[in-house]
Formats: structure tokens, sequence, C-alpha cells
């Protein structure tokens, strides 16, 4: 999150059942307001200037054009194991973030889950997709919407992502409720349902091996976290007449433990790495990992969690899909080595904060350090 930005509102992310509701004030507007607010209506309305509210302040705007470079690392889950160790171990060190390929996961599914996505947002009329709008006065909402997170700069102006998202609760089952994603196309909460179980056996594969590597024993990592909490947020960033003043997707780390993040084919998605935002270019059937907060904390700091941003361009929309994984928010998270570099954290009272205050200048998950 950038320096002088406290985040104002939060739409979801926060469980049904949570206790967080007075934290938070309405984001989402009563329906056909909130209809013509969404981004993808504002960039089909044929503007050349984006409303203000969308504007970054100079200190976050992007740089463009961005960076060819792109030499995050690329881990083959079919390598020999010491092999795999050996480039594994550098990648969550060093980069909090790679493409792993040959990751079990079949690539008519990943092409199944984005197309069902497009659709949902480029094929249903305004009053389909309105049907699943994020509740407007409940933060623990799923559902259709634009405003997941809204900043105020230090003028006090709030800014706002050039986004519209889904966002689906898939795990544990019991928050699993299909009824409420999309009916179009047809096999949409068969093809979200699937990629929920395979995104949560490559999740718990990975984090098997990263604790494995670092001598825990294969299932360290995954008690510490408990049971996992998934969601999983289709994002969709339509063309943008002004790139170079938007975010597509402000800077964080993820809070959770692990995301696998799902590109199509146009780039947009930025990993800071050495102070320099790169850009993570799409690699046909690959999925990117991202290391997340609670792997950070509980790793004592050996890997770390990669701040990133999703920037816009004037031409081709954008669709990622991110499945993130997270412990309960009665769970507490801390350190499995000793001497513990970061303070024990109720999960909750973690994502609670990353909503309410924002870092203050710093990476969240810095802020428990010791
Ligand atoms: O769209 C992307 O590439 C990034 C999405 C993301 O970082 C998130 O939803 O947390
Ligand atoms: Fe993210």
């Amino acid at each position: 999150m950038p320096t002088g930005y406290n985040i104002i509102n939060v739409c979801n992310r926060l469980d049904d059942e949570d206790n967080f509701r007075s934290y938070f004030e309405p984001l989402e507007q009563p329906s056909m307001e909130a209809a013509a607010s969404r981004v993808q209506s504002i960039s089909q309305s044929g503007i050349s200037s984006v409303p203000p509210e969308y504007i970054q302040p100079n200190s976050t705007r992007p740089q463009l054009p961005p960076s060819n470079k792109d030499p995050i690392p690329t881990i083959d889950l079919d390598d020999d194991l010491s092999s795999l160790q050996k480039s594994l171990h550098s990648a969550c060190s060093e980069w909090g973030a790679f493409h792993v390929v040959n990751h079990g996961v079949s690539i008519n599914l990943l092409r199944d889950i984005q197309c069902v996505g497009r659709t949902f947002f480029e094929s249903g009329s305004t009053e389909d997709k309105m049907e699943y709008s994020c509740q407007p006065n409940a933060p623990a909402s799923q559902g259709y919407g634009s405003r997941m997170l809204a900043t105020q700069s230090n003028q006090n102006n709030v800014v706002l992502d050039w986004r519209d998202y889904f966002d689906h609760h898939t795990l544990p089952l019991q928050r699993r409720d299909p009824s409420r994603w999309p009916h179009f196309p047809h096999h949409y909460r068969q093809v979200v349902s699937h990629y929920s179980d395979q995104m949560q056996t490559l999740a718990n594969h990975l984090l098997g091996l990263m604790s494995e590597i670092l001598g825990l024993g294969h299932s360290r990592i995954q008690e510490v976290v408990g049971e996992v909490y998934q969601n999983i947020t289709v994002s969709y960033y339509p063309p943008c007449p002004q790139p170079e003043l938007t975010l597509g997707l402000q800077a964080h780390s993820d809070m959770g433990a692990i995301t696998l993040l799902l590109q199509d084919h146009v780039s947009g998605l930025q990993l800071l790495k050495d102070g320099q935002w790169l850009t993570i270019h799409p690699l046909d059937h690959a999925i990117l990992v991202i290391l997340a907060d609670q792997t950070e904390v509980i790793t004592n700091g050996k890997y770390r969690s990669a701040v990133h941003r999703a920037i816009t361009n004037t031409s081709n929309a954008r669709l990622s899909v991110a499945t993130f994984h997270d412990p309960a928010r009665t769970r507490v998270i801390s350190p499995v080595f000793e001497p513990p570099k970061y303070r024990p954290v109720l999960y909750g009272d973690y994502v609670s904060s990353w909503y309410t205050k924002g870092p203050e200048g710093k990476r969240n998950v810095d802020a428990l350090l010791l």
C-alpha cells in the first residue's frame, strides 16, 4: 500500500459470519446507481479522461511504458526433488512470487475458469450482473463489485481502483454456496467449484514443499494455518483512457498464506522488487504463486510476501483469477522458528487492521516485526 494512504472501506474478504460489520461503512451504492459506477460502464461510456476519483496522486502513478524485464523464476514441479527444492527455496526467499509449471492442474480447467469469468463480465446484461451485486451494506459480501478497497490520499480524496470483480467464497465447504454465483454461462458454478478444489490441492502441495525445505516436516506450515478459508476473486480491468494516471489495483501484499493467480494474455501485474516495479508478463499454462503475509510470519521472514499491483492499458480489458488461501479469523498465527521476529497475531485482527488503518508507510506485515 502506498505511503500516506488509509484504507477507508472494504466490501468483502471478510467472512460471512464475522463480526467486522461495525468497522465499516457501506461501500456499494443501491443497484442502478451502482451499475453506473461499475468501471466497465464508465469505460464503455466513451470518456476520454477518467473521473477524478480514479486519479492516483503523483507518488503512486505508474511509470509508463512499463519495464520489459521479467526475470521472475519459473518453478517446474516435475523437476527432480533436489533441484526443485533449491529453485523453490531461492524463489520463496528472494522473490516471494514465481510461476509454476507442470502444476498438475488441467490446462482445460485454466482455460474454462477464464472463459466463464470473461463471459460473465462481457456477455451478461447489466441487470443480469447486478443480480449478483455485493450487498451495499455488508462488508462480508461476496459477489459482483467495484470497490473492494477505496483509499484516502493525503489530501483526503478518495482514490478508487480501475477494476470490477466477482468474489466467490469457496472453502471451507460450508461457505460454498454456488447459488450466489452467476448462472451464466451454464457451467459457471461447476467450473468454479472444480477450480476451487484443484487450487486447494496445489496450495497444499506448495506449502508442503516449502515446509519440508525449511526442515519443518511436510505439514507444519499447514498446521499453523489451520482450516483454509479460500476465496476466488475474478478481477476485470476494463480499458482505461489514462493508464498513466490510474491503477487497476493499488499496491498491496496479500493478507493470508498463499495466493494462486491466473492471468490472461494481457499484461498488467507488477511486482515490487528491490524498489522497482517489474511487469510480470503472463506465461502460457503457468500459475503465478504469490506468497502472502502469514507465510512470512510463520516462516519467521525466511520466506517473504510479495508486494504487487495492477496497471491498466488503453486498448485491452484484462482478466485475472486470484485464489486466496487464508487462515480462519479466529486463528493465532506465529513464527515456527526461534527467536521469533514477528509477534503472534490473531488473523481476524490482522485483516481488520489491513482494511482500516493501512500500513502507514510500511508493508502491513512489518507492523508485526518485533
Ligand atoms: O489482477 C491481478 O493481477 C492481481 C490481483 C490481486 O493482486 C488481488 O486480487 O489481490
Ligand atoms: Fe493481491
